[in-house]
């Protein structure tokens, strides 16, 4: 039997963030705040000669991960990956990171490579960065929890909360997180729109996060009426950054967001990465 290690990482809700520039990828990122969510990637490794990924999702694979191919290839080995996931791909739920992790996180036990929980996040942190796919879902995501990043990368200060109700959340689509990045007027609406503090508990965050959506003109007219049904009922509600999405909390939330497609409804995780098991 081909001996396989499996991993699971939580997905990362990002609700409001500013891009933070460093000398290299260990010290960019961004500072922001974010819900580390109960559902995410699990990565299969098995050893090959050559590194190959399929993504799989809703019983539809599809082949190739430019991030997770080039940090495996950082740690020179080659593997045969599978990732599965329930929640949409490039709809602002931190799956790249997810993928990086879990992925990385199996790998090490795999191939012993013996690196520490904050080795295997470096390297996720960096193939996430380089390729903008991410700045601060990695980060988040090695643990659990609301979070409040208040440096960028793994080191930095993160305080996390962990409320007991649910977060939900609907996607319209994808909107390629690279695509934002690199405009550079985006950017700097982005920066000035920052709420300079951490949120309370999840309706805070909602708030805080929408204050955000709206200062930084990130908000598409799809989300826009998602939006306007939630202010409606008076149901705390922001846009997933970066995705064609919005998450909501409260009573009504799932019913009003039920009127615009599939409800995912979320629980806050209580840990990050961990590896599975080990076959056989
Ligand atoms: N489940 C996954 N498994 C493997 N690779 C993934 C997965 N999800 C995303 N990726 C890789 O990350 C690339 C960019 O993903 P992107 O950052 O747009 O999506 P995301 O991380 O799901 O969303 P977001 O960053 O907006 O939260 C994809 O093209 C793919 O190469
Ligand atoms: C840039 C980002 C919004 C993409 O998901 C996220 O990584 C974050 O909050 O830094």
């Amino acid at each position: 039997m081909v001996r396989t290690a499996v991993a699971f990482s939580p997905g990362h809700i990002s609700g409001y963030f500013r891009r933070v520039e460093g000398i290299g990828p260990e010290e960019t990122g961004s500072v922001g705040a974010g819900v580390v969510i109960s559902e995410g990637v699990r990565s299969t490794v098995e050893k090959a000669r050559e590194t190959s990924v399929q993504v799989v999702r809703q019983g539809h694979a599809s082949t190739g991960s430019p991030p997770v191919e080039y940090a495996l290839e950082r740690l020179g080995v080659a593997a045969c990956v599978t990732t599965e996931c329930r929640l949409p791909i490039g709809a602002g739920f931190g799956l790249s990171a997810a993928a990086l992790l879990a992925t990385l996180t199996a790998a090490n036990r795999l191939f012993d490579l013996d690196l520490s929980a904050d080795e295997v996040a470096a390297r996720a942190h960096e193939a996430e960065v380089l390729h903008r796919t991410g700045l601060g879902d990695v980060a988040a995501s090695i643990s659990g929890g609301v979070v409040c990043r208040k440096g960028a990368g793994i080191h930095a200060d993160i305080t996390r909360i962990y409320p007991e109700e649910p977060l939900y959340a609907v996607s319209l689509g994808a909107l390629p997180t690279a695509s934002v990045l690199s405009s550079s007027g985006t950017m700097a609406r982005i920066a000035a729109a920052f709420p300079d503090r951490c949120p309370r508990d999840l309706a805070d965050f909602c708030w805080l996060s929408r204050g955000f959506a709206e200062k930084s003109r990130l908000v598409a007219p799809g989300v826009r009426r998602v939006l306007e049904a939630c202010d409606a009922e008076r149901v705390p509600a922001s846009m997933t950054m970066l995705g064609n999405g919005v998450f909501a909390t409260g009573g009504a939330a799932e019913e009003v967001l039920s009127r615009f497609g599939e409800v995912y409804t979320l629980h806050v995780a209580r840990r990050g990465a961990y590896l599975i098991e080990v076959k056989p």
